[in-house]
């Protein structure tokens, strides 16, 4: 950032996309703080409404977590937050409070180490946080995406799919042992490696049940072919449709990643009856940021649904510098993962995001009565008009194929 004179006063005039090299915006860690800090309370108030939505009338309230996890959270230097959406008292239902927490972290090791020794680094930074979310009281735990290897998909080297693995693999089995001990459902992202199906490799999240039990597998149903993000070098587009798992604290489903371009892979994921879609992501600040927390908003107002984004965060650099195909020049990374984890609500509001260059864990509590109210509240769902939509959808994917285009008539007349 550099500063210039202008009518006497200091301005700081930005330069370039991001304008600190540490990940950080302008210092701060998130948006949020950086607000926090420099508003006066009066305008942060004001512009938290409009940013983030009030919740229930009100700013989002927080959590207050065990000390130890405070501890444990400051030892290990992650992001620590935690936030409660409510919803309206109802007559007849019970309310039905579920706790999630979502974990965004780091490599820990550079690329270059043995594959085993960085997936076995990744295990033990991950340990003091899963164990920070389970003595939270967390009930559904999702990571990032491909969380037990780096994200290197950028490279087009074949080498990284010795990472894949299979659904009950040593990444399962790692987890199983948090999931029973801590009685929490976790969502796992992996590579994985399907052994009968000729050892082919997909995009994967293991949903590990609160027994330790794997409840079962979503595969990755959009897959990238924007900048450095080759994932179709690695695999395919996923075989397993919109599942949505009944646990023991909620329907869930999982959207992964690039999906969350997509508005019908929301949508289907609500018709069958997910009341929160988690989408672990790995997203660079240039390509996606702007879209990041609007696109989750959106589909959890459209959907009614609870949506937990969960990123990356840091800057993953490869041994081999790559190209992207744009005449500029090759690069050893894929530019900055930039967290910013976050919770979006049905009723618009959303949680503060996570540290953009930390690690970090977000505990936010959750009444999924509140997605059935705004259901009633708002009616989109008996508003949706889905047969008209069905009807041209099915025109659309055939190869005759026209568009409803009417033109006006005149366009094509010659002028006079
Ligand atoms: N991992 C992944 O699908 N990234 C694609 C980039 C984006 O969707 O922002």
């Amino acid at each position: 950032m550099e500063k210039k004179i202008q009518n006497g006063e200091e301005e700081e005039e930005l330069k370039g996309p991001s304008s600190s090299g540490d990940g950080s915006i302008c210092g701060y860690d998130s948006l949020h703080r950086l607000l926090k800090d420099n508003l006066k309370p009066h305008h942060f108030q004001e512009v938290s409404r409009l940013l983030t939505g009030l919740h229930c009338g009100k700013a989002l309230e927080t959590i207050d977590l065990p000390e130890s996890v405070s501890t444990v959270s400051v030892k290990h230097g992650f992001d620590l937050q935690a936030f409660r959406f409510h919803a309206d008292k109802e007559l007849l239902r019970e309310p039905r409070v579920v706790r999630v927490g979502l974990i965004q972290n780091s490599i820990p090791l550079p690329t270059t180490a043995h594959f085993s020794d960085q997936k076995k680094a990744i295990f033990k930074k991950l340990e003091p946080i899963i164990d920070a979310a389970g003595a939270s009281g967390v009930n559904i735990l999702c990571l990032q995406e491909a969380w037990m290897m780096p994200f290197a998909f950028c490279t087009r080297e074949k080498r990284w799919c010795e990472f894949a693995e299979p659904v009950d693999g040593e990444t399962t089995k790692f987890l199983q042992s948090f999931a029973l001990k801590y009685n929490m459902v976790i969502i796992s992202p992996i590579l994985e490696r399907d052994i009968n199906h000729g050892e082919v490799i997909w995009n994967t999240a293991v949903v590990i049940g609160n027994h330790g039990n794997i409840i079962g597998k979503h595969r990755k149903n959009h897959i990238p072919r924007v900048g450095d993000f080759n994932e179709s070098t690695y695999y395919m587009e996923g075989n397993t449709g919109h599942p949505v798992f009944e646990t023991a604290f909620g329907k869930i489903a999982i959207n992964i990643c690039y999906g969350r371009h997509h508005p019908l892979n929301w949508l289907a994921f609500g018709l069958n009856g997910a009341e929160i879609v988690f989408n672990p992501s790995a997203t660079v600040g240039e390509l996606s940021e702007p879209m990041w927390t609007i696109e989750a908003r959106n589909a959890a107002i459209a959907n009614s649904y609870f949506v937990a984004s969960i990123n990356r965060v840091g800057t993953e650099i490869f041994p081999n510098p790559f190209t992207s195909g744009d005449g500029k020049p090759a690069h050893p990374d894929f530019g900055h993962f930039y967290g910013s984890s976050h919770v979006s609500a049905p009723d618009a509001s959303c949680t503060p995001s996570l540290s953009r260059n930390r690690d970090g864990l977000l505990v936010t509590d959750m009444d999924l009565n509140l997605c059935r109210q705004l259901k009633d509240k708002w009616g989109f769902r008996m508003t949706s008009r889905y047969d008209l939509y069905a009807e041209t959808l099915a025109h659309y994917v055939k190869p005759d194929f026209e568009p409803q285009l009417i033109s006006d008539p005149l366009l094509r007349k010659k002028s006079l």
